[in-house]
């Protein structure tokens, strides 16, 4: 099919005030560009996307936040007679890719907006009888096999025949920087995928803890922080790493064993919090998920966090396992995640599930953390 344009529909921004909408399109129509060759502008609430190349252009956008769908589709002047030639035109070439015939039940669906001298009714009525009599297909308005759209706005009228779902969400590059700490697993990448969702700019921050890991993880952190940039076009996907395997070390040998994976996240959200004030990030993203594994149940959530001051959003919190697995298979991170590589090999046999912060400061101070930590974070690297 030889499509005129790509008509974009999108969600919440709708609902903002004028100034802050205006904004938030700027930002999409800037993302929008930044993804792949177009011209792209807002109207009255659509989009309308003219790429230089189609194919290209539906791929992409099923990963720009901010659009809800979009439908490529066939432009014409509102006029009764170039619809009928046009939708003539149009059904002819869906049977000839084999997308419709007669045995196929149809169903106009016609939305306006304008003054006419037809109601929608009318026009649907019309365009039905046109279909009918190309096709011989029936109508059924209730489970067609194929619904054909007739959206008329004033003088221009778009026909399509596919809504094609975007991500949703709100446009990166609107709801400020975060630091997300990206392990290499499954549910830090989604954590990070969904705070990419609500408009936030990405600092990614991973800790490598060779040779407790093995040094294959830093490859497969870059293939994440790769498809993950793929949902941040115009918008800059920062990646740090850190070598933590030293401060691991001198927990394993300093500190009770059963405290090293609490040791070991008290001391990631301390540096994502100096990160984050070097880098004007404003708060801290996580993977946690309440009692997935012992270091992240409500006890331990509160105390490897109690002194940090900036918010740490974990945007899986509430989530099962299971729903996690899905989701990172559908944006394409569950693969590189659950490629083999090894497990941690500081978690101690018998990790502690329960310590209260109170404890947990006085192990710090008695192990003088905080210059390790200082020195740790001179090994910060960019990607
Ligand atoms: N090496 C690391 N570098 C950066 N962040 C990490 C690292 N290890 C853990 N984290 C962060 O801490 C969160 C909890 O990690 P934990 O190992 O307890 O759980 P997990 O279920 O294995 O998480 P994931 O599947 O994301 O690895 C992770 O989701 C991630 O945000």
């Amino acid at each position: 099919m030889d499509y005129d344009l790509i008509l974009g529909r999108y969600g919440e921004i709708a609902l903002k005030s004028p100034r802050v909408r205006r904004k938030f399109e700027s930002q999409l129509i800037h993302n929008i560009k930044s993804a792949f060759k177009t011209e792209a502008h807002i109207r009255e609430g659509r989009i309308f996307i003219h790429p230089a190349d189609f194919k290209e252009a539906l791929d992409k956008l099923t990963k720009i936040f901010g659009i809800i769908s979009f439908s490529p589709v066939i432009a014409m002047k509102t006029d009764k007679k170039v619809i009928s030639t046009k939708l003539r035109e149009y059904v002819e070439k869906l049977n000839s890719e084999g997308l419709f015939d007669e045995k196929k039940s149809f169903a106009i669906r016609c939305k306006r907006t304008g003054a006419h001298n037809f109601t929608s009714q009318e026009l649907a009525a019309y365009a039905g009888s046109i279909v009918q009599d190309k096709i011989g297909a029936p109508v059924d308005l209730t489970k067609p096999d194929i619904e054909i759209f007739l959206e008329v706005r004033g003088g221009k009228t778009y026909l399509f025949h596919e809504i094609i779902p975007g991500p949703g969400g709100l446009p990166i590059g609107t709801s400020g920087k975060v630091v997300s700490l990206l392990s290499g697993g499954i549910d830090s990448a989604v954590a990070t995928y969904l705070i990419m969702k609500r408009g936030c700019k990405i600092l990614a921050l991973h800790f490598d803890t060779h040779p407790y890991t093995s040094k294959k993880t830093r490859i497969k952190i870059k293939k994440l922080a790769d498809k993950l940039k793929e949902y941040s076009p115009g918008v800059e996907f920062e990646l740090l790493t850190i070598e933590y395997g030293e401060y691991l070390d001198y927990c394993i040998s300093k500190a009770p064993r059963n405290l090293t994976c609490i040791l070991c996240k008290f001391g990631m959200y301390h540096i994502a919090e100096k990160i984050a004030n070097e880098k004007k990030a404003l708060a801290i993203v996580d993977g946690n998920s309440i009692g997935q594994v012992a270091s992240q149940t409500l006890h331990n959530i509160l105390a490897t966090r109690y002194s940090v001051k900036i918010p740490i959003l974990s945007p899986l919190i509430g989530f099962d396992k299971i729903e996690i697995e899905n989701l990172a298979k559908r944006i394409g991170t569950y693969k590189i995640s659950t490629s083999p590589n090894g497990a941690c090999t500081a978690a101690p046999p018998h990790p502690a599930t329960k310590i209260s912060p109170q404890k947990l400061l006085k192990i710090k101070q008695s192990l003088d953390l905080d210059p390790k930590l200082e020195k740790i974070m001179e090994t910060k690297t960019k990607y």
